[in-house]
């Protein structure tokens, strides 16, 4: 189970600019316009009630305080509840939440109880993370490979072939490789044809992922995978645009996606 660790989550403000900056730059858009692209959907100063969940490894210290920062970077009314679990979503609900944040060691949830609207954060990771790497102004073709067929490489995947890209992919795990050929219709990634892309979707918890014939000179990667699957040196090498934090851009999609 890949869980955030505290120092994951340091400096999570600087990041995020740091990462919206980059986006900016390769896409001609900003978080916040991605995210109503992909749902359709605005933000108006939502009430949302952060509820720290205590079960399984139990709470990350720095993780409600960084979902309160994510909130009101995007102009949303957050709270952290006084108390965890049962006893937090019942004061979260009490106190007229729009949205209710919380996670447990295997599911994170942003859940809208006005519209009744749930949406998970590997989904949402997913989705996001694959419309920024697909809407590089420097792309080459509608080539994109994603490595990683997991909960989050996997929603990414689908939003792509939905989007009509020529969406390439390697996990080496055999049976999602079959299920994503079968039920995607993904085109397996052959290390052998040196294929070079543009764009790249990288969703895995292992670093050094990412292969030097896999990226062309101008490339822009986009990865929520922790840690970072980008070698040192390609970094250097190429002119490789990276867009990669822990936590943040995957929350908005969260919030978007229940609205
Ligand atoms: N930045 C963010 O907002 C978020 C980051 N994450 C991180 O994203 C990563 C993926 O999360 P999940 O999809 O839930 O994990 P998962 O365990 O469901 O999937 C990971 C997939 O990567 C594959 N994989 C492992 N090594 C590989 C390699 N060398 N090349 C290609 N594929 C390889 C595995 O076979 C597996 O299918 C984790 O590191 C997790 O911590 C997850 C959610 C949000
Ligand atoms: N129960 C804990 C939160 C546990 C979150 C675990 N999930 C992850 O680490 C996922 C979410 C994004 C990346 N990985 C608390 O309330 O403090
Ligand atoms: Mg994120």
């Amino acid at each position: 189970m890949a869980l955030l660790t505290p120092q994951d989550l340091e400096g999570l403000t600087k990041q995020l600019e740091c990462n919206n900056n980059t986006i900016k730059k390769a896409t001609g858009m900003d978080i916040a316009d991605i995210c109503k692209q992909i749902y359709g959907t605005t933000l108006d100063g939502e009430k949302v009630g952060i509820v720290p969940i205590t079960s399984g490894n139990g709470i990350i210290t720095n993780f409600s305080s960084s979902l309160l920062t994510i909130t009101e970077y995007f102009g949303l009314d957050g709270a952290i509840t006084e108390h965890p679990d049962v006893t937090g979503y019942y004061e979260a609900v009490s106190s007229d939440a729009d949205i209710i944040l919380m996670a447990d060691d295997h599911i994170f949830i942003a859940h809208n109880m006005r519209n009744g609207k749930i949406a998970t954060n590997h989904v949402c990771t997913g989705v996001v993370y694959a419309e920024i790497a697909s809407r590089y102004k420097y792309a080459d073709s509608k080539d994109i490979l994603v490595i990683g067929l997991g909960r989050v490489g996997y929603a990414g995947a689908q939003h792509l072939v939905k989007r009509n890209f020529d969406v390439y992919a390697y996990d080496p795990d055999r049976e999602t490789m079959e299920k994503a050929r079968k039920e995607l219709g993904i085109i397996p990634y052959d290390p052998e044809e040196e294929h070079k892309f543009s764009m790249v979707l990288e969703a895995t918890p292992n670093p050094n992922t990412i292969s030097e014939g896999m990226v062309a000179e101008r490339c822009l990667i986009s990865t929520p995978g922790i840690p970072c699957g980008l070698p040192e040196d390609i970094g250097e090498r190429n002119e490789i645009d990276l867009v990669m934090e822990p936590l943040t851009i995957g929350v908005a999609s969260m919030l978007y996606a229940v609205m």
